[in-house]
């Protein structure tokens, strides 16, 4: 640390330029308790650890959604909630390979020194396609009233252009495959911790986010229920059953945005369904449906997104529910229920 200090306060000008230069690379890949020990060092790197806090809280997208998402904290010091973002759907949230660039990721770079974002194109939504599957040739013109047969019912949906057509991102009937789209900020409350929220007017049937699923959230629910039960955690967990029709099969997606998510993992659970319609989006050629939250309702600028975690009604016991809603039952829905 004193070699630090020297830099800082006595070095040449062209030394301290480039130890403000190093520590601004290095310290956004830094967890929020590295960055507050570091910042204990000298001045520059707490004005710099400061500058990354700020910007952190300044968007929990990290600039990968189409807008921030800002923290807002009016009851107490936390500035924001560490983790790791992702806009589309990985396979695992720890140990695999294929997804190693999600153990580490910067958070809070200088806009001077951050790689440039600005020409990167949304990141592909699909995770496993199904090869040789039929598609639609729309040639990208699909809109979801002039009948592409991706598209079936005209009432839903929850059928969409994919892998296996032709069109590309562009095309009308992929509207929940380029991000997050609505304007929306993530605000502290005291007893249900953070809340996710709209932060402009959202009409009724607009998409709003997808949940994001990875392969390893059944094995991890008993371990976050300790954990959550034990106060350790605030898991962000949820499973997603979908029966298909003439066949007593289920269908089970698990969906764990405890350490890797989108802003999704901040919407809270109400008893009354809250005001999010969860439907199950099928992608021709896609093998893995995607779970996308549609406004159940038109919802006003600083409302709370909310939707019901499952049926509470059958276990009474786990964490309480603070949803507030009239037919609130008290504790939060729990896989087992
Ligand atoms: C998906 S996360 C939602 C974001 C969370 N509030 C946070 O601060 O990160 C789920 C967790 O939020 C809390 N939560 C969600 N809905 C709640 C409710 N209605 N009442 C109380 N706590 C709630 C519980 O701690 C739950 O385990």
């Amino acid at each position: 640390m004193e070699t630090k200090r020297r830099h800082n306060n006595t070095g040449k000008p062209e030394e301290r330029h480039s130890f403000i230069q190093r520590a601004g690379l290095i310290l956004p890949y830094l967890l929020p308790s590295d960055l507050a020990s570091i910042s204990s060092a000298c001045k520059t790197l707490r004005d710099i650890s400061q500058s990354i806090t700020s910007r952190r809280s300044s968007d929990a997208a990290r600039s990968l959604d189409n807008s921030p998402v800002p923290f807002v904290n009016e009851i107490d010091h936390q500035p924001y909630s560490y983790f790791i973002y992702t806009p589309v759907q990985t396979i695992s949230s720890s140990s695999s390979s294929s997804n190693s660039d999600l153990q580490v990721q910067p958070w809070g770079y200088d806009p001077d020194t951050r790689p440039d974002l600005t020409n990167l194109s949304f990141p592909d939504p699909f995770l496993f396609r199904v090869q040789g599957a039929a598609g639609c040739a729309c040639g990208g013109i699909c809109e979801r009233v002039s009948g592409c047969p991706c598209f079936g019912d005209q009432e839903t949906v929850d059928r969409e252009c994919g892998p296996s057509c032709e069109c590309g991102p562009g095309c009308g009937n992929r509207i929940t495959q380029r991000g997050v789209m609505v304007k929306l900020k993530i605000v502290r409350e005291r007893r249900k911790g953070w809340c996710l929220c709209a932060a402009e007017f959202i009409p009724k049937g607009q998409f709003v986010c997808e949940l994001l699923s990875t392969k390893e959230a059944q094995s991890r629910q008993q371990m976050y229920d300790d954990l959550a039960i034990n106060g350790q955690l605030s898991p962000a967990l949820l499973v997603v059953k979908e029966h298909l029709p003439s066949r007593d099969v289920c269908m089970r997606t698990n969906i764990d945005a405890t350490r890797v998510g989108n802003v999704a993992r901040f919407m809270n659970h109400s008893c009354d369904g809250g005001n999010m319609n969860t439907t199950i989006v099928h992608s021709s050629g896609s093998l893995v449906p995607r779970i996308c939250l549609f406004a159940s309702r038109d919802i006003h600028n600083h409302e709370e997104l909310t939707f019901s975690y499952g049926d509470n009604r059958l276990r009474k016991q786990g964490l309480p529910c603070f949803c507030g809603s009239s037919c609130c039952q008290g504790f939060l829905p729990s896989e087992r229920t």
